[in-house]
């Protein structure tokens, strides 16, 4: 039963909450903007100051409350406390000032809550799904049917790689949150239905274990053929309850990741944005900086630093790019070098995980290049033998582009376009401004952060931000509104595309559109996303204006006249 409906066309609300449980329902709340005649029928008077403000007034009010905190993570816990007592409010916040909201509700700063969750925490956000009750999965996804109704999309973390900074086990649940968030600001995904999931499955975070207040499973992180039955249930629980959602899968482990892909994507409506997504806003970053360097992308070579989910997710982007373009797929391989924590992957190289395998190089290769005592190839050598035109970090490794390394790749090429993806921004591969400086402003950059502008003899760069959310809220809405039945590559690389078209028509010399501009490019994506869908065959619903279905599916943040219904409601 969920306690409101939408009436006369979705214009005005109807509830049968009164008084406080009004005002203790965020999606309903106003706060002071409930008008006298609201408040008279809905149980509200006395309850509430006497003034009625406008959502304007209220925002000022909450930006102000937010400047008063003495830090980026009391922001953050004090902006999640806004999304639990006024939804629209939040909303309306997060947008007007995006640029300065992002960083505090998403990344970096979002790691830090996830670090400081047990200690932090005011009050629950989502589902907790704990692997040692499995049985109660499906009751705990039938609350949620229950009291908020159909739900579209699903985030689901286990926390085993979190942005760049590991295993944080129940905090993890921030990581969907922030996401979702996204979505909304970015898409106007309706926030009434989606859904924040952690499942927990223990952890291997020594720290957590040893925390007196941790709020999770106490116990090493369950692997193998337990997760994976716990996993499928979650996954089963889900689309029984939810036939037509679509699920995200946020920061897990590499090699689960690549296996619950592997296992599902073929039957059902999910992705992995780590992999998936992370390819596509990486992939049109090249493209951008192929058209400002005037070059061909099948000319590139790409040496990826950092092997894992984002790290090959990208290369396996890219590479079906280059065969798109003309390439066979083994003349494309042949142009992508994958560094991880063992060095670069090459023959030789042991326990090298499946989905690592085709960009494996020939021993016979590198049996020349120099190696350290230990053996390993470093990557200033690599470079020097490779020669990159792209060089793309995710690798979690805070600095290792060093000036040796990215000044001998600019020896060897015009515009060095540099990726430091790493989240959160302490352990980016290297800063712009570092950057620059080594390159006499050569670079093309983007990085996974946020970073302020950069100035380099008195010239102004903007840094481009390459983070997969210029992707995952397009890519849901837009799946969302064809009710896709599957996500493809070819809705990837159309995601891709959209975002290369959208900086294309800007005068600057940027590799990404601008966080300004997230909205714009977020309904850009979505288009294009949805005619791919709908190109493929993969289109549930098929409107006869697919613009038109996606700008009347984003959720209107306003407050809208409620009015008072007397009989609870099923949906
Ligand atoms: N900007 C964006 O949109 C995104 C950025 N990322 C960032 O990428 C980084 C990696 O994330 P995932 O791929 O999910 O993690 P992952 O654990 O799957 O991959 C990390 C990779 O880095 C390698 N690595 C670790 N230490 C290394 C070292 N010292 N030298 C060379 N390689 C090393 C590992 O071997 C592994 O292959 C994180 O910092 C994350 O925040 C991830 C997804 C999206
Ligand atoms: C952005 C993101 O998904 C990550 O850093 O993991
Ligand atoms: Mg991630």
């Amino acid at each position: 039963m969920r306690p409101f409906r939408p009436t006369e066309h979705g214009k005005t609300i109807e509830t049968t909450l009164r008084g406080k449980d009004l005002l203790s329902c965020p999606m309903l709340n106003k706060g002071v903007a409930f008008t006298l005649e609201e408040r008279r029928e809905l149980g509200l008077t006395g309850l509430l100051p006497p003034v009625v403000m406008t959502i304007e007034e209220q925002v000022k009010r909450v930006y102000e409350q937010l400047q008063n905190q003495p830090d980026p993570l009391h922001k953050n816990i004090a902006l999640n406390d806004l999304f639990h007592r006024n939804v629209v409010l939040f909303y309306r916040l997060l947008n007007e000032h995006l640029n300065e909201m992002l960083p505090i509700a998403y990344t970096p700063t979002v790691g830090q809550a996830i670090q400081a969750y047990s200690h932090e925490y005011h009050r629950p956000g989502g589902v907790y799904l704990s692997i040692n009750e499995p049985e109660e999965i499906e009751r705990a996804i039938q609350n949620v049917r229950d009291s908020a109704g159909e739900i579209d999309l699903i985030v689901a973390t286990d926390s085993e790689s979190i942005l760049g900074i590991g295993d944080w086990g129940i905090g993890g649940i921030n990581i969907s949150i922030g996401k979702l968030a996204v979505y909304t600001a970015a898409a106007g995904i309706d926030p009434s239905r989606v859904l924040a999931v952690v499942l927990d499955v223990g952890t291997d975070n020594a720290k957590l274990l040893e925390d007196p207040l941790y709020m999770g499973n106490r116990h090493a992180r369950v692997r193998g053929e337990r997760y994976e039955r716990f996993i499928d249930r979650f996954i089963q629980a889900a689309v029984r309850t939810f036939p037509d959602v679509l699920l995200h899968w946020e920061d897990l482990g590499s090699v689960n990741a690549r296996q619950i892909l592997n296992k599902y994507a073929g039957s059902l409506l999910t992705f992995n944005d780590d992999i998936q997504g992370t390819g596509a806003v990486a992939l049109a970053a090249v493209q951008s900086a192929c058209r400002l360097t005037n070059t061909p992308l099948t000319g590139q070579r790409v040496l990826i630093f950092g092997a894992g989910s984002a790290g090959i997710g990208i290369a396996d982007q890219i590479c079906a790019a280059m065969q798109q373009q003309g390439l066979t797929r083994a003349e494309a391989l042949r142009r992508f070098w994958a560094y991880d924590r063992r060095g670069l992957l090459t023959e030789s190289t042991e326990n090298v995980l499946d989905y690592q395998l085709p960009y494996v190089r020939p021993d016979a290769e590198c049996r020349e290049w120099n190696r350290n005592e230990a053996g390993v190839i470093p990557l200033l050598e690599v470079v020097r033998q490779v020669k990159p035109t792209i060089l793309i970090g995710t690798s979690g490794v805070a600095g290792a582009f060093s000036e040796l390394i990215v000044r001998e790749m600019a020896r060897h090429v015009e515009r060095p376009v540099i990726l430091p993806m790493s989240n959160p921004t302490a352990l980016a591969e290297a800063v712009p401004a570092d950057l620059l400086a080594w390159t006499e402003g050569r670079a093309l950059i983007a990085t996974g952060s946020p970073f302020e502008p950069a100035e380099l003899n008195g010239v102004h760069y903007e840094i481009a931000q390459s983070n997969n959310a210029l992707v995952f809220p397009g890519l849901g809405l837009g799946a969302i509104v064809v009710k896709a039945k599957r996500l493809t590559p070819g809705m990837f690389s159309a995601a891709s595309d959209a975002i290369a078209a959208f900086v294309a028509q800007q005068e600057e010399l940027a590799l990404l559109p601008r966080v300004d501009d997230l909205r714009a490019v977020s309904l850009a994506v979505a288009a294009a996303v949805a005619n791919q869908a709908i190109a493929e065959g993969m289109a549930g619903d098929v409107p006869q204006d697919v613009e038109a279905a996606i700008h009347s599916a984003v959720w209107p943040c306003e407050y809208k006249p409620i009015k008072a219904m007397p009989e609870p409601v099923t949906v």
